[in-house]
């Protein structure tokens, strides 16, 4: 039989709020991209973004570590809270939170460096290592949780360019992750990849939810469904539906969203 959790299981099973946005605008010029979204995303939790194309999913994950601060036209308007500090405030150095937020992009993107230098290369200019065994230790951690160790750690100082598609997406993933990230934001990190590639950092995204907040953006209904805990589903730059995976791809409140995770639209 089936027994309800007690109220101190659920306590448990809940998770700590790890970004609030409030109010958020994102307009390109005159195009307003994000219409007023807010939203709570959970620390331990793997949130997938979904939608139509254009309807603003890359746009509002890019505000979640400033990265739209790098696109001229663009401007941003509201709030977003990491653990309660609003992101956007003048005393916050983008440099240091893409170290507590990090990203990962669509098409794998090292840097024209060795494996060892990719991985490095945070952890040097945020003076992380004290030395060269401490440096050595925090690539190979970096790795190990990139699911990328045993490949690779005979042949550290080889281009990480000559990887293939998939490793070199878990080389991002290791470099990221090798600031010790407290979020994880993810722009379809899997749609330049083959299945067994995708299947591999599917695997890992689940594994990386045991230390960080992942935010994927995804075009897969089957991928959302299968990495993720909670879902947002955006339509013409607005956050229509948010809410546990299962409900949203099985009994979703708004029409929009059942016309979309059914075929209609997008
Ligand atoms: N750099 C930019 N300059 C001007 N407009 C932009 C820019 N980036 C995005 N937009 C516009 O903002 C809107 C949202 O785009 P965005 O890329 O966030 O959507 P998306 O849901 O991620 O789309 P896709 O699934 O196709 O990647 C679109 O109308 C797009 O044309």
């Amino acid at each position: 039989m089936y027994d309800a959790p007690t109220a101190a299981e659920q306590a448990l099973q809940q998770h700590d709020i790890k970004i609030s946005s409030r109010n958020v605008q994102v307009y390109y010029g005159d195009t307003h991209a994000i219409k007023d979204v807010d939203v709570d995303i959970e620390d331990k939790t793997v949130t997938a973004f979904i939608g139509p194309s254009g309807c603003g999913k890359s746009t509002f994950l890019r505000c979640l570590n400033r990265m739209n601060d790098t696109i001229d036209v663009a401007r941003v308007e509201g709030e977003i809270l990491l653990d309660g500090e609003n992101i956007y405030d003048k005393k916050v150095d983008p440099v240091q939170l893409r170290a507590r937020v990090g990203m990962v992009f669509q098409k794998p993107n090292p840097f024209p460096k060795s494996i060892y230098d990719n991985v490095a290369y945070g952890p040097r200019i945020h003076g992380m290592a004290k030395n060269r065994a401490d440096l050595d230790e925090i690539v190979e951690r970096a790795l190990r949780r990139a699911a990328l160790w045993d490949e690779v750690k005979d042949r550290m100082s080889a281009p990480g360019t000559g990887l293939s598609g998939g490793q070199q997406q878990r080389l991002c993933i290791a470099r990221a992750v090798a600031t010790e990230p407290e979020v994880l934001l993810m722009d379809e990190p899997a749609s330049a990849l083959d299945p067994i590639a995708t299947s591999q950092i599917e695997e890992l995204i689940d594994e990386l939810r045991r230390n960080y907040a992942v935010v994927i953006v995804t075009h897969s209904m089957q991928q959302a469904a299968r990495v993720s805990q909670k879902t947002a589903f955006f339509h013409l730059g607005n956050l229509v539906e948010y809410d546990d995976t299962s409900k949203i791809f099985t009994n979703p409140e708004d029409p929009r969203t059942e016309s979309y995770i059914t075929g209609r639209i997008g």
